[in-house]
């Protein structure tokens, strides 16, 4: 089995190519950062440490690594692959995509197609899988169109592992190396998946997985994005700390409670099923063998805020069923003051803050109009804030 992942960042490094390594898979790794590939080529190897289960943790060595500017050499490889993974980040689909379409028509010059090749996509993102087969055939000469219908499914996983960048001394070990949460599963939608399934370590394909991803941004992800936003405003470092503050962990609990019945509506879910999944969120946030920050969960605040993201997302969700948002509303309140100086994004929201007003960060970042009652509720929520101490 030889699989390509495009992408070499954490999630790449400390989820799927761990996964494929288990199963004996050839990997090619394939970024847009040349130092990293650089880095990965002549060390040849990195570690994977499991947080909280040292004995689990593992070297991965094998692998081989390109530029993605590098089309001819992607092709090649792709020419002897059985599959593809993405986790370059949800914003970044579109231009992989468009290097993907390239790469697609070298391949199919270079080898005539005899069983199907599945892209699965590993990213936080609203309807990615369609995101990224729409980037790549909407730039292919009509004469590929037929063999990538053909021959390409592009299909979706939910990533609950969570991924983290080690501590400085691990780092000046091994630059490479990922710290990870003692978590193997990787559920696959199956119905977009075209031929015959492999086995790979960790791999749960799912029929009727519709709705799951969604179930797991606006439950996991609205919630770290709650605890990040308020933790961040009381001067939280780690997430455990974070989701364990009584004053956030109310705001979370009426998260949970607001985006469960708007999920299980929307997906026919069962409540209480819905409910068990969010408990499952919470007790994993409040972890302490998983070492998370709060800085790489609220990093780049701009993305988060965006109209389909973990927050107005679910947000939009819980009006469409309905409901008021309240909680919601709160850590939108709290994003929209995430000043952390070292995060260009964060940088870039405060400076549109102090010039613009939050109106209009919630218009041109969040797509909420002036007179939405969301864009009311979120503003109440600011000023309850205020007067609770935490922004000023
Ligand atoms: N880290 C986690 O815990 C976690 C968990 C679940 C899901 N995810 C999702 O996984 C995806 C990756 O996250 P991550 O934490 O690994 O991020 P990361 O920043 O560590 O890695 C992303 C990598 O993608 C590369 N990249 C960007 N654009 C590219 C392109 N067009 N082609 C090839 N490479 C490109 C970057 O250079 C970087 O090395 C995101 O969608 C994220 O939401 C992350
Ligand atoms: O990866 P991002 O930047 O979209 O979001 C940061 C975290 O919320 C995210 O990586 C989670 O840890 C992960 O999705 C596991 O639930």
């Amino acid at each position: 089995m030889k699989a390509l992942i495009f992408g070499g960042g954490k999630i790449a490094r400390g989820f799927i190519g761990h996964l494929l390594h288990l199963s004996g898979a050839t990997i090619v790794f394939v970024d847009v950062n040349a130092a990293l590939i650089e880095a990965m080529r002549r060390r040849g190897k990195y570690r994977v440490h499991i947080m909280g289960a040292a004995h689990k943790s593992i070297d991965i060595s094998g692998f081989r690594g390109y530029e993605l500017s590098d089309v001819q050499a992607i092709a090649g490889e792709w020419a002897e692959a059985d599959m593809a993974f993405t986790a370059v980040g949800g914003k970044n689909l579109s231009a992989l995509g468009q290097v993907l379409a390239a790469a697609f028509c070298k391949r199919c010059d270079l080898a005539p197609w005899v069983r199907p090749f599945n892209i699965v996509t590993c990213e936080n993102w609203k309807e990615p899988a369609c995101l990224l087969a729409e980037a790549i055939r909407s730039r292919l000469p009509s004469e590929y169109e037929g063999l990538f219908d053909r021959w390409v499914g592009v299909t979706e996983a939910v990533v609950m592992r969570s991924a983290v960048e080690p501590t400085e001394d691990m780092l000046a070990d091994d630059p490479l190396c990922v710290n990870v949460q003692d978590f193997w599963d990787l559920p696959v939608d199956r119905d977009r998946w075209k031929g015959g399934l492999p086995a790979i370590e960790g791999v749960r394909f799912i029929e009727q997985f519709a709705g799951f991803l969604e179930r797991k941004f606006y439950t996991y992800n609205a919630a770290n994005g709650t605890v990040s936003y308020l933790g961040y405003l009381r001067k939280h470092r780690y997430i455990c700390e974070a989701a364990s503050d009584p004053e956030i962990m109310e705001v979370l609990d009426c998260v949970y409670e607001e985006t469960s019945r708007a999920l299980a509506l929307k997906h026919n879910v069962q409540l209480q099923e819905q409910l068990r999944f969010a408990d499952s969120s919470k007790k994993k946030l409040q972890d302490s063998n998983i070492i998370d920050y709060v800085e790489r969960n609220a990093r780049d605040p701009i993305r988060k805020l965006g109209p389909h993201d973990r927050l107005v997302g679910s947000a939009r969700l819980v009006q469409a069923s309905g409901a008021a948002p309240e909680g919601l509303a709160v850590a939108i309140a709290a994003a929209l003051f995430y000043d952390e100086p070292t995060d260009s994004g964060a940088i870039e929201l405060k400076a549109l803050r102090e010039s613009a007003g939050i109106d209009a960060i919630l218009r041109d970042v969040c797509s909420i109009a002036e007179d939405d009652p969301l864009a009311l509720l979120i503003k109440n929520k600011v000023e309850w804030l205020r007067t609770k101490r935490w922004i000023q």
